[in-house]
């Protein structure tokens, strides 16, 4: 649980007051999901091997292995143990969003400079967590799940990721990379190179208060 804490205190302080709303078993699983998520995030995003996709990768290929053992079975560390707790507690949270979560650091790490976004990659690294979530949240039936899924991908894909890729605009943009859903730059006009340069265009400005709205 402190190394949990310390990895929220470090990244999303905002997470610990949510986790307080929580029952104490809630709360605790969200934290081992949390930390699984965070620390895939963390090997991917580390600036030693930014440059580097083939590291990259075999990083997330590693983790994957990682996965099947805790499915297995067999946790390498406490955190892992933490979450085998989770898998246990909550027997209908499936391997999909989490398999489908390193597919889409995966595919970010091997394009070099521009990934194109959209509706998948925003599933991928955030509509997941809506679904890791749902278990833990009581939504456990199939019929449930089933009923539940779309509301569930569009929470994580909304809060997280679109929110998420307008902060970072700037500072993505400054590494060569646009994250903005290329689809809706086109139609509105957006230049993919002005975006590079920095600059905030009248067309720029409509994309994004239109995204603001349409969330
Ligand atoms: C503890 C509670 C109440 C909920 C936990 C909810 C979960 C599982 C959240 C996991 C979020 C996570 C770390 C996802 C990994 C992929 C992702 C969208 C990372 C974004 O991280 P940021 O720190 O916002 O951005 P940077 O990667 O740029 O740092």
């Amino acid at each position: 649980q402190d190394a949990i804490r310390s990895l929220m205190t470090k990244h999303d302080p905002i997470l610990l007051y949510v986790s307080k709303l929580l029952e104490p078993d809630v709360a605790s699983d969200a934290g081992a999901l949390y930390a699984w998520c965070r620390r895939l995030d963390e090997l991917v995003d580390d600036p030693a091997v930014s440059g580097d996709p083939a590291t990259t990768v075999a990083r997330i290929d590693e983790w994957r292995q990682r996965l099947d053992e805790l499915w297995e079975g067999s946790p390498r560390d406490d955190l892992d143990a933490a979450l085998l707790v989770t898998l246990r507690r909550n027997p209908s949270l499936g391997v999909q969003p989490f398999a489908d979560m390193l597919q889409g650091m995966r595919s970010d790490a091997v394009r070099a400079r521009r990934v194109e976004t959209g509706v998948q990659y925003a599933y991928q690294v955030a509509g997941t967590v809506g679904l890791m979530l749902l278990p833990l949240l009581g939504v456990s039936e199939e019929e449930d799940v089933a009923a539940a899924r779309g509301p569930a991908i569009a929470l994580g894909q909304a809060a997280i990721q679109l929110i998420n890729i307008l902060r970072d605009a700037r500072p993505d943009a400054a590494l060569g990379r646009i994250y903005l859903p290329r689809d809706e730059m086109a139609e509105r006009g957006v230049d993919e190179a002005a975006v590079l340069a920095l600059q905030c265009t009248p067309a720029y400005r409509g994309l994004v208060a239109h995204t603001l709205e349409a969330e």
